[in-house]
């Protein structure tokens, strides 16, 4: 008789965790979260061997990419990029994009040009194979806590962005965040453009509220749109420049964020943009392209 009851109580947790997946949504946040990070598990351990027969290279990034890219559909996210075009230049540039959840990941595949690391936190390395995987790809990694040693790092990567022809992103908030308005940025980012004589590239994602909230444990389908904006010049900059180039660079991209949140209205509000067109992404789900950029920032 035990065991009967066992094996009913067996049969029906997978149709209670099924029930609770379909009506309770921090249920459901959770249960996203974790296969998210298991994916990002599972590809770095399957694809770490083909990064180590390359050895630390920033062309690893490739295979991040692939990695990442089938997670739009999986989760059901319509990514919509608007002026890529301000990325058709050959030199290297700093790119600075706001940085709202882990999720973000998703998004940064749809516009992260070839050639192209992030800055991360040194936290990042000691997360087992991701890290590796991380490290792998040419992620440049700072300790948050000692400003010297990542002022020193910031240095030596503009030395190398000139040599190898890199591109680097940089969240300037330095951290994540999911309110309603930008961090004040940091100033690593802005004082590397300059030390390099490159040009920044700001990179707005749209507010995730309508589809996604760590802090109300919400995850369900949406629309994420993903602004590039017209680069800012550095050339003939100095060290003195560079609080006011911070100010200048935020300005523009608070205003696109807020732009986004006003307008952002999911897949209808898409639909509607005279500006995009459509680009297939395969299996069922589409990005759309934006012909021209229609930002008002400037620079
Ligand atoms: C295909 C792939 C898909 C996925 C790919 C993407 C995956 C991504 C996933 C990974 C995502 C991971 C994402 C992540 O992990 S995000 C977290 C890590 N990233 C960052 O923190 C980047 C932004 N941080 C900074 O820029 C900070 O400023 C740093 C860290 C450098 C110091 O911060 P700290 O809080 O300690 O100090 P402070 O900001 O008050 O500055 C103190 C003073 O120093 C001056 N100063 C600063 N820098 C420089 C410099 N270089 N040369 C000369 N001076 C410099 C600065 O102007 C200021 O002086 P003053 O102005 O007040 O006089
Ligand atoms: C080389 C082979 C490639 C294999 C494929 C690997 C698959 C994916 C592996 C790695 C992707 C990057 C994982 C980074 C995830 C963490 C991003 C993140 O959100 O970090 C938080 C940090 O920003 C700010 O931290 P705080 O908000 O201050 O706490």
């Amino acid at each position: 008789m035990d065991m009967v009851l066992l094996h009913g109580l067996l049969l029906l947790l997978p149709l209670a965790a099924l029930l609770l997946y379909r009506y309770n949504a921090t249920f459901h946040y959770f249960c996203k979260m974790a296969f998210f990070h298991c994916w990002l598990v599972v590809m770095a351990t399957v694809l770490f061997p083909l990064a180590l027969l390359r050895g630390r290279s920033v062309e690893n990034m490739k295979l991040l990419r692939f990695a990442i890219r089938p997670l739009k559909h999986l989760y059901g996210i319509k990514m919509q990029v608007c002026g890529s075009e301000n990325l058709n230049t050959k030199e290297p540039y700093v790119m600075v994009c706001n940085h709202q959840a882990t999720i973000d990941l998703m998004g940064m595949v749809e516009f992260l040009p070839d050639r192209c690391v992030p800055i991360a936190k040194k936290e990042l390395v000691y997360m087992g194979i991701v890290g590796w995987a991380c490290w792998l790809s040419g992620f440049i990694f700072i300790n948050r806590h000692k400003t010297e040693d990542a002022i020193c790092v910031i240095s030596r990567t503009a030395r190398t962005m000139q040599r190898e022809n890199l591109r680097v992103l940089i969240f300037p908030e330095g951290t994540r965040n999911g309110d309603k308005s930008m961090l004040p940025f940091k100033r690593g980012a802005f004082h590397l453009a300059v030390q390099a004589q490159v040009p920044i590239i700001p990179i707005v994602i749209s507010p995730y509220w309508d589809f996604f909230s760590s802090k109300d444990k919400k995850f369900t389908s949406g629309t994420c749109t993903i602004r590039i904006l017209p680069r800012v010049e550095t050339q003939g900059l100095s060290p003195k420049d560079v609080p006011q180039l911070t100010e200048t660079v935020r300005q523009a991209m608070a205003d696109a964020f807020a732009e986004m949140s006003a307008g952002h209205r999911g897949d209808h509000h898409a639909e509607q943009l005279p500006h995009c067109t459509r680009a297939s992404a395969g299996r069922g789900t589409r990005s759309l392209q934006c012909d021209k950029d229609t930002s008002r920032a400037s620079n």
